[in-house]
């Protein structure tokens, strides 16, 4: 486990007492009259995330969308007319054809549509890749998952050149899942203003985990709990690795026009060495092993007056940083609830006092509605 990162002395100036709390998310817009352009959708992913946005395509908010295909890691099924069953999911589970993306695009060229989107719930490194050629071939991509923007500068910059060329990425519930951050940083950039640092706490897991954490119950029960709401990556190293939080800053810092690769993000993990090899169901066999050094880093913490918080920031010279840090009770990252997240940005306008963005920034519900939010922006 790696040690505490050192508070900064700028931490301590943040404060979020100034500012309105949460900037709530999005609101999603009505239901589109009859006779409206009709959006065809295809869905990647019917996990947590994707689950949550079938439940959410059955609502009269979604009346206007077509899901024409839809797909787990294994299998999918395609109707050009609309796949409308309700136990969807659970019929991928045992019923399908096998996964073949050519099947799925040919299901939203087929019926038609004027909007061709598709939808990526998935942590598949391997999907995110084909963003770019997607958009490329003039479909539209909205998406949860991060690998390709917040991963390798190259994937970034491939997303970039296809965007050029026309087509639509809806990336809101890649950042404090459809928390407003990345418009409102797309919106001060198109009036001319920069960013020049930001800080927060950009996991909606490790705030939740740190939290509740008091020593009374057990880390490792804790992050039984998170991973059983929904809050937690697949896999939940790529939360306690701060390969997730990375992730985001990365997004972030790249839409703030900060050409920052991978190896640019010096990332403090809580992963201990014995347990990052491991394939998943071993390592949530042995989360227990996490337990003691937290508790100590909690103790630690505790007898100086401080609390633990998984913090992300980027200076003024685009120096990144991820890792857990001890801070005061009166730092604004001490008084987060549930998992609220938290993203302070300075920039040249809002320079004397940042401004912050906040609120629950995991779960599959507001996950979902970020993304049916985007699907419905694209008419
Ligand atoms: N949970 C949250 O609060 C938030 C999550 N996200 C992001 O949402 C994404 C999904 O997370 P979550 O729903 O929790 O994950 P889950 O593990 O619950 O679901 C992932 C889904 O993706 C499917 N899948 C994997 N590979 C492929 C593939 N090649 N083709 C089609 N489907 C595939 C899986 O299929 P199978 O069932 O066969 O394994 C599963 O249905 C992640 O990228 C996460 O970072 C973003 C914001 C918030
Ligand atoms: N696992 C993530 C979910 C959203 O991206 C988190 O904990 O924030």
């Amino acid at each position: 486990m790696s040690a505490v990162l050192d508070v900064e002395a700028t931490v301590g100036a943040t404060s979020v007492a100034t500012v309105p709390r949460a900037v709530i998310a999005t609101e999603v817009a009505p239901a589109k009259a009859s006779g409206a352009p009709t959006i065809a959708v295809v869905l990647l992913g019917t996990g947590v995330v994707g689950g949550a946005l079938l439940k959410l395509l059955n609502t009269p908010a979604a009346a206007s969308l077509r899901l024409v295909g839809a797909a787990n890691s294994r299998r999918q099924q395609t109707d050009p007319v609309s796949l409308a069953s309700r136990s969807l999911r659970e019929q991928l589970n045992h019923q399908g054809d096998a996964r073949d993306n050519a099947g799925l695009l040919a299901a939203l060229d087929a019926g038609g549509a004027a909007v061709r989107v598709i939808v990526d719930a998935t942590a598949s490194a391997p999907l995110a890749s084909r963003h770019a050629e997607w958009l490329a071939r003039g479909y539209h991509v909205v998406t949860a998952n991060k690998a390709l923007a917040g991963g390798e500068l190259t994937g970034w910059r491939a997303l970039q050149a296809a965007l050029a060329h026309g087509g639509c990425y809806g990336d809101a519930a890649t950042v404090g899942a459809g928390l407003p951050v990345l418009s409102t940083l797309r919106r001060l950039r198109s009036c001319g203003d920069s960013l020049l640092t930001l800080e927060g706490v950009f996991s909606g897991s490790l705030s939740w985990l740190f939290n509740q954490y008091d020593g009374s119950r057990p880390f490792s029960a804790l992050l039984r709990e998170a991973r059983q709401l929904g809050y937690t990556e697949p896999d939940p190293r790529s939360d306690l690795s701060g390969e997730d939080v990375a992730r985001k800053l990365l997004i972030i810092a790249r839409s703030a026009g900060f050409s920052l690769g991978t190896d640019e993000v010096d990332v403090q993990g809580l992963v201990p060495e014995a347990l990052r090899a491991l394939d998943t169901e071993s390592f949530l066999a042995r989360l227990e092993e996490l337990d003691e050094p937290l508790a100590k880093l909690h103790a630690d913490a505790k007898s100086r007056g401080c609390v633990l918080r998984f913090l992300a920031r980027l200076n003024q010279r685009g120096r990144a940083r991820v890792g857990l840090v001890e801070v005061p009770l009166t730092h604004p990252a001490a008084r987060l609830y549930g998992t609220d997240n938290q993203f302070a940005l300075t920039t040249t306008r809002y320079n004397t006092q940042p401004l912050v963005i906040q609120g629950p920034g995991a779960g599959p519900e507001v996950t979902a509605q970020a993304l049916l939010g985007d699907v419905l922006a694209l008419v």
